[in-house]
């Protein structure tokens, strides 16, 4: 079999240990390198030893070292880590899986342009269960666009940097896109003191940060006398490195551009 050579970013992070298993555990995917940030307890260390089953990859910091045979990166950094390999995968055809959350417009921009170079895949979320979800909003939307609320709220593990999430973020697009919003036009992001009634216009946002929550969405619709509410939760980060994966197996195959899970999943249209 013509295994997937797959480098991991991030490598000794939460998604990255598990994206090391899971790689390793694939017959069709293969550990072709990994990398951590300089400074990182991690560098030098085999890929494996996290979950004590040894991969005979070893943690690079150098680019050119944990990228040498691979033909994808699957990265889940920061924005800042990102936006630095994205670079050196434009220049060498590098395809790359990105699920790296909290990028401003620059770095929007600049993955942009890096898809004429390769292939990209880039989602908040991987896990089928939030990219359906998407889909079930975008239908709700549609039919509850009058006399209707919209609040979304999240909630992550204590040590989550950037907040609303990039999953609450992008459930606001779709809705704000069925209901033809600008989500930076009406992005209501927390409320305090005397707020005044709600304007029925708004999307509202509310972040919870604590202990080991996984990641858990809801969407309100709320009306009078009534309300939907849309959820997902994750139990496992497992689900995100299984979706990482099937978007190194999409790409394979893909030109140049950028792609998202709904492309990954034929979810589009
Ligand atoms: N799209 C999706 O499905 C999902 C997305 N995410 C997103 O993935 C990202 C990572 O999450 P998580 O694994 O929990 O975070 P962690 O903090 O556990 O892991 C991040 C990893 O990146 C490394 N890193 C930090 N800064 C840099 C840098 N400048 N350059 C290169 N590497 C760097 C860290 O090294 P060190 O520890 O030494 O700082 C660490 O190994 C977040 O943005 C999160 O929102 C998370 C889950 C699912
Ligand atoms: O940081 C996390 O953990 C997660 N981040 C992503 C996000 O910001 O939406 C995806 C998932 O919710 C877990």
């Amino acid at each position: 079999m013509n295994q997937l050579s797959i480098a991991v970013a991030g490598a000794s992070g939460r998604m990255g240990r598990i994206l090391v298993e899971a790689i390793a555990e694939a017959p069709d995917t293969v550990l072709a390198g990994a990398l951590d940030v300089a400074g990182s307890p991690g560098v030098g260390t085999d890929a494996g030893a996290f979950s004590g089953q040894p991969t005979g990859v070893t943690i690079a910091s150098k680019l050119a070292d944990g990228l040498a045979t691979a033909r994808f990166l699957i990265d889940f950094t920061r924005p800042e880590g990102t936006l630095r390999h994205l670079a050196y995968c434009a220049e060498h055809g590098i395809k790359m899986i990105i699920g790296t959350t909290g990028f401003d417009e620059a770095g929007k921009a600049a993955i942009r342009a890096a898809a004429e170079k390769t292939a990209i895949m880039f989602a908040p979320n991987m896990s089928v269960g939030v990219n359906v979800t998407l889909k079930l909003l975008e239908l709700a939307a549609k039919s509850l666009s009058e006399g209707y609320d919209i609040e979304i709220v999240e909630a992550h593990h204590r040590h989550k940097v950037d907040a609303p999430s990039g999953t609450a973020l992008q459930m606001g697009e779709v809705i704000a896109d069925a209901l033809g919003r600008d989500l930076k036009q009406c992005a209501i992001y927390g409320r305090e003191g005397v707020t005044g009634a709600r304007d029925p216009s708004t999307i509202g946002f509310a972040t919870i940060r604590g202990g080991d929550i996984v990641g858990d969405h809801t969407v309100l619709f709320a009306g009078i006398g009534e309300r939907i509410e849309i959820s997902h939760k994750s139990s496992s980060r497992a689900t995100y490195a299984q979706g990482a994966l099937r978007a190194a197996r999409f790409l394979a195959d893909k030109p140049s551009g950028l792609y998202d899970m709904q492309d990954v999943l034929a979810l589009r249209g």
